[in-house]
């Protein structure tokens, strides 16, 4: 299965990932994690960053007061008593410091409990958006979608980098006062402490980069089993997964599939392992020499004994805050690499949106033209489309007929503006819809596509989603289902207008793909004659194919509905296999291959020996009447008459 080679191939595995890198690019991260912070919750924020600085320094405070106790007790200048009452001041500064230490860190916690999801969900929101504003194209390039795959993880980081930003912050005051302590008390004391620490902070760099290279490297393996095990688990397979027992096969693959993930996730432990034991051994070298230094200087006189004991414990708070410093930079640095990734997408999904604003697209153009259009999918060698010209005038109803793969869809998209054309070009009036303003664009379209979208709400909702910008009324939905003859759909639903079309949610209900096809008539009709915000109303309606599962008297119904809604002065465009439908078209253009290959009306391609006529010949034959398709009052119909 081409999942085992193609989806599994480790493309991050060269990634140029070094240290230096995201280094320098750290503070991007930060920033736009602060200013997500920011905008999320920013009181969370000023009571998080207050707390953690005020950490820091009550750690020094500590270890000034240490040194103090520690003097006093260490070098006695008279009685046991004296020395105590001495010292009493310093000790009870360790105990405020300690408690005051511990107040802030509960603070902070509470601060970064606060924090964290309400940056997960700015981040997510974030996210979600700019895919949703991307192009059509975008999202169908895999290359874009691995991008999208990994900035998910990167919103999920996100909230990580504010809470190791912070605990950086932290260490790093805590460190410096450490470091000033020693630094005072001796200068042989702070490359020690550097030396303890070095090589826990290799590691830890070291163990971060190859989970993040790893992780990069399974994104499209594990979606790629993601899928699998929906399709093993989700009812739109369920069916045919059973009828030809494809489970063991599906099943089978799943499981190597995860044999491969799990390896890989033993080879990062062992790895880890070996790395942990290195640093462990290279830290416990570097501990035991500074440890012997002391000793010897002690010895020598060169250093109080009061100093050395000031001395092990800075080193060890000193050291404790080095290694925390070290790991939070550590996952600050694997968790900047996916927030790299969400940055990449912010600025790729940026390069890739619908673009705002543009040319003013007439409201109600008088005609569309496209004009020597082509389009080639990314990665195919074969246009889609070559060079195809045809016009759509208001009220018209244009068919589009030809071949599986002929580039009919194609040719559908491009007239609704989720593809632009490669060359030529497409206009409404004198317009070029390509520098046009989308939203015009979209707002003067109505589709109801081949696959068009059975959401999973309520039917109140998914007729509502035809114009989700403006408020219906009751009547204005009655109106719709009336039009769909929805009624007798209704009629079955206990709940009504409020029953869920979810088979999966409780209380949900399934309704067949030919009742499907009513509600997506009723939601065209209710976007056909519901105006936007801006007051512009439709004036093409694209239909793809959206019939398939009606019964042949249904779908000649449907398309006359969809011929009905002329009448208020749109024009419709027809893709449809079935010829009993175009025959009533005002013109009918035959793509083959990408090319246009006959256009005229029915009359027209029927008198001269076209493809069209012998498709429409051979429909005509397969249902056995006499040159007559269902739904058909006449054998050729005259759509001049049929309007
Ligand atoms: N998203 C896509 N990415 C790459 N190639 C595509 C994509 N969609 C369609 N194609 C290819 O473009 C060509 C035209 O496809 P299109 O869907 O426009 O044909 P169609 O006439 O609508 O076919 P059908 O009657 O089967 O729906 C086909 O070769 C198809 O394989």
């Amino acid at each position: 299965m081409r999942y085992d080679y193609g989806w599994s191939r480790h493309e991050f595995a060269g990634a140029k990932v070094t240290f230096g890198t995201v280094a320098r690019q750290m503070p991007r991260f930060l920033k736009l994690a602060g200013r997500m912070a920011w905008a999320a919750d920013r009181t969370a924020l000023i009571t998080l960053v207050t707390a953690e600085l005020l950490r820091g320094v009550a750690a020094a405070v500590m270890l000034i007061a240490t040194n103090r106790a520690l003097g006093h007790l260490l070098t006695p200048t008279g009685d046991v008593a004296t020395v105590l009452r001495a010292a009493v001041p310093a000790v009870v500064a360790v105990g405020v410091v300690s408690a005051v230490s511990a107040v802030l860190a509960a603070v902070s916690g509470r601060a970064s409990g606060r924090l964290e999801p309400a940056v997960f969900r700015a981040a997510t929101v974030d996210f979600l958006g700019i895919v949703a504003r991307s192009e059509l194209e975008a999202i169908e390039d895999p290359k874009f979608l691995a991008d999208v795959d990994s900035a998910r993880w990167g919103a999920g980081s996100i909230q990580h980098v504010i809470g190791q930003a912070t605990a950086v912050l932290t260490a790093t005051t805590a460190l410096a006062s450490a470091a000033g302590v020693l630094s005072l008390l001796h200068p042989a004391l702070l490359p020690m402490l550097l030396l303890i620490t070095a090589p826990r902070g290799w590691g830890a760099v070291r163990i971060a980069r190859r989970r993040y290279l790893s992780t990069q490297a399974m994104l499209q393996h594990n979606r790629a089993s993601g899928l699998l095990s929906d399709m093993l688990i989700r009812p739109w397979s369920a069916a045919e997964i059973r009828v030809h027992a494809c489970g063991p096969f599906l099943l089978g693959h799943y499981e190597q599939m995860a044999r491969v993930a799990e390896r890989e996730q033993a080879r990062l432990a062992g790895a880890k392992a070996r790395t942990d034991l290195l640093t462990a051994a290279l830290s416990g070298l570097a501990t035991t020499s500074a440890i012997t230094v002391l000793g010897w200087l002690v010895s020598t006189g060169s250093m109080p004994l009061a100093v050395a004991g000031t001395a092990v414990v800075a080193i060890r708070t000193g050291s404790a805050s080095i290694g925390g410093l070290v790991s939070q930079i550590n996952s600050l640095y694997e968790e900047s690499l996916f927030v790299a990734d969400l940055d990449r997408l912010r600025r790729e999904g940026h390069r890739r949106a619908i673009p705002e604003g543009g040319t003013p697209l007439p409201a109600r153009p008088d005609e569309i033209r496209v004009e020597d259009v082509s389009f080639t999918y990314p990665g195919r060698d074969t246009p889609a489309l070559d060079k195809v010209s045809l016009t759509i005038r208001r009220g018209e109803v244009i068919a589009l007929v030809g071949e599986n793969g002929s580039g009919k869809s194609t040719l559908a998209h491009l007239l609704c503006g989720v593809y632009q054309p490669h060359q030529g070009r497409i206009l409404w009036d004198t317009t070029d819809t390509a520098t046009a303003d989308r939203a015009h664009l979209f707002a003067g379209i109505a589709l109801l596509a081949q696959n068009f979208q059975r959401w999973s709400f309520t039917l109140r909702a998914n007729i509502l989603l035809g114009r989700p910008e403006a408020p219906a009324t009751q009547e204005q939905l009655e109106a719709a289902a009336d039009y769909a003859d929805l009624t007798s759909v209704l009629a079955g639903l206990d709940r009504g207008w409020n029953s869920l079309l979810a088979k999966g949610l409780a209380d949900g209900v399934a309704l067949s793909g030919g009742e499907w096809q009513h509600v997506a008539l009723a939601r065209l009709r209710h976007r056909v004659t519901t105006p936007g915000p801006d007051g512009r109303l439709p004036h093409l309606i694209v239909v793809d194919e959206p019939t398939s599962a009606l019964d042949a008297t249904a779908e000649i119904e449907a398309f006359e509905k969809i011929r009905g809604l002329t009448e208020l002065g749109v024009s419709v465009v027809l893709i449809t296999h079935r010829l009993a439908a175009t025959a009533r078209a005002d013109r009918i253009y035959v793509l083959d291959h990408g090319r246009l290959a006959e256009e005229g009306t029915h009359h027209e391609l029927m008198a001269a020996p076209t493809k069209y006529r012998d498709a429409y010949q051979l429909q005509a034959a397969q249902y056995g009447i006499g040159g007559r398709l269902p739904g058909q009052t006449t054998a050729e119909p005259d759509p001049q008459e049929a309007k």
